[in-house]
């Protein structure tokens, strides 16, 4: 038994996020292409006689400390799983931002599910691993894989895409957050009002294609995201953030998964830092972070 473990865990973004009418269960059907980019947040796993969870950087004020930390959640399903009642004092090392579109609490579950296998010297395979992160959530799965992937049904059945290269992206970060749930409720209230009928869902050629030989204009192109008007509506201010990316030269942009956070997609390196400080000095979000993907899913360090 190690006395301390420590994972780390990437932020993604959604490059082609298509969402079917809502299930019978309260979830929605997906086409859902993941991409992980390198925005990591840390969980350290230590020894303890009881479950804890401490949290700290920028965005600890907004995470629960309770039973709905999903780090929580996760040690205490792994432990359920291997039929034992472990403790375990989690400690989070918070990067992503929380309620942003960009599955932090998922991560965070993730890193908590393989610190917790190593800690307790449990040795699940990663398949057991991805059948616990589906029931604690829809984007556990992938952060546990990372890379890049496609989800069908709530996202959580996963096939990794196969890549040609690194992609360069800014992430926008807003002032507060959205629920996940609500987005969704008003993605089902705006097609109800215009009738909207949803067609077939299906992965997009050119997009895959686009990520397999590394093409950024292509990828750029195809980048879609039926959650879009729904947070758009829910969070007006975020139109602009878009307007003004794309006036600054970005190749795509788009709200990430239920958003606020806005991506966007840059022909370099160069290019994501120069448009990272140009979107700061624009002042249409909080900060923006220039980074890369695909990066890897949960990672001992
Ligand atoms: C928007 C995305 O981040 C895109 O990857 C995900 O679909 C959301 O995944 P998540 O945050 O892990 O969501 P979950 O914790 O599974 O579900 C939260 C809520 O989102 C809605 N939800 C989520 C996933 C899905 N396929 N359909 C849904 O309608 C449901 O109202 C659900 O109660
Ligand atoms: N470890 C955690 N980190 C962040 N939020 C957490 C955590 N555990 C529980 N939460 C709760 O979950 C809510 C959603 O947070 P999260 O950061 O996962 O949203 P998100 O990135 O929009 O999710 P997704 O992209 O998967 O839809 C938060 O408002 C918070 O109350």
């Amino acid at each position: 038994m190690n006395a301390s473990v420590t994972v780390r865990v990437p932020a993604k973004v959604n490059v082609q996020l298509s969402v079917g009418p809502l299930r019978d269960d309260g979830y929605h059907d997906l086409v859902n292409v993941f991409h992980a980019v390198s925005i990591f947040d840390e969980v350290e796993a230590k020894e303890s006689e009881s479950v804890k969870v401490s949290v700290e950087g920028e965005w600890a004020d907004q995470v629960p400390l309770d039973e709905g930390n999903l780090a929580v959640q996760a040690a205490r399903a792994l432990a359920k799983h291997a039929g034992r009642s472990y403790g375990v004092e989690l400690v989070i090392r918070k990067t992503i931002p929380v309620a942003g579109g960009m599955a932090g609490g998922s991560a965070d579950a993730a890193g908590a599910l393989l610190a917790c296998n190593e800690l307790w010297g449990l040795g699940l395979p990663l398949e057991d691993l991805m059948e616990i992160a589906g029931d604690l959530g829809s984007d556990v799965p992938f952060s546990l894989l990372g890379g890049t992937a496609v989800g069908t049904g709530r996202g959580e059945r996963l096939s990794q895409v196969e890549m040609g290269g690194t992609f360069h992206w800014v992430f926008a970060v807003a002032d507060g957050g959205l629920s996940t749930a609500k987005v969704y409720a008003e993605c089902d209230r705006l097609r109800e009002v215009s009738g909207e009928q949803v067609a077939g869902l299906q992965g997009n050629q050119a997009l895959l294609d686009a990520l397999r030989i590394g093409d950024a204009a292509g990828l750029g192109a195809e980048l879609t995201n039926d959650l879009q008007a729904a947070a758009l509506s829910l969070r007006p201010s975020l139109a602009q953030t878009l307007a003004v990316g794309t006036e600054l030269g970005a190749l795509g942009a788009i709200v990430s998964g239920s958003g606020p956070t806005c991506a966007f997609l840059a022909t370099s390196a160069e290019h994501a830092r120069a448009l990272a400080e140009a979107l700061s000095a624009a002042d249409v979000c909080r900060t923006a972070v220039p980074t890369s993907g695909p990066a890897p899913g949960a990672q001992l360090i």
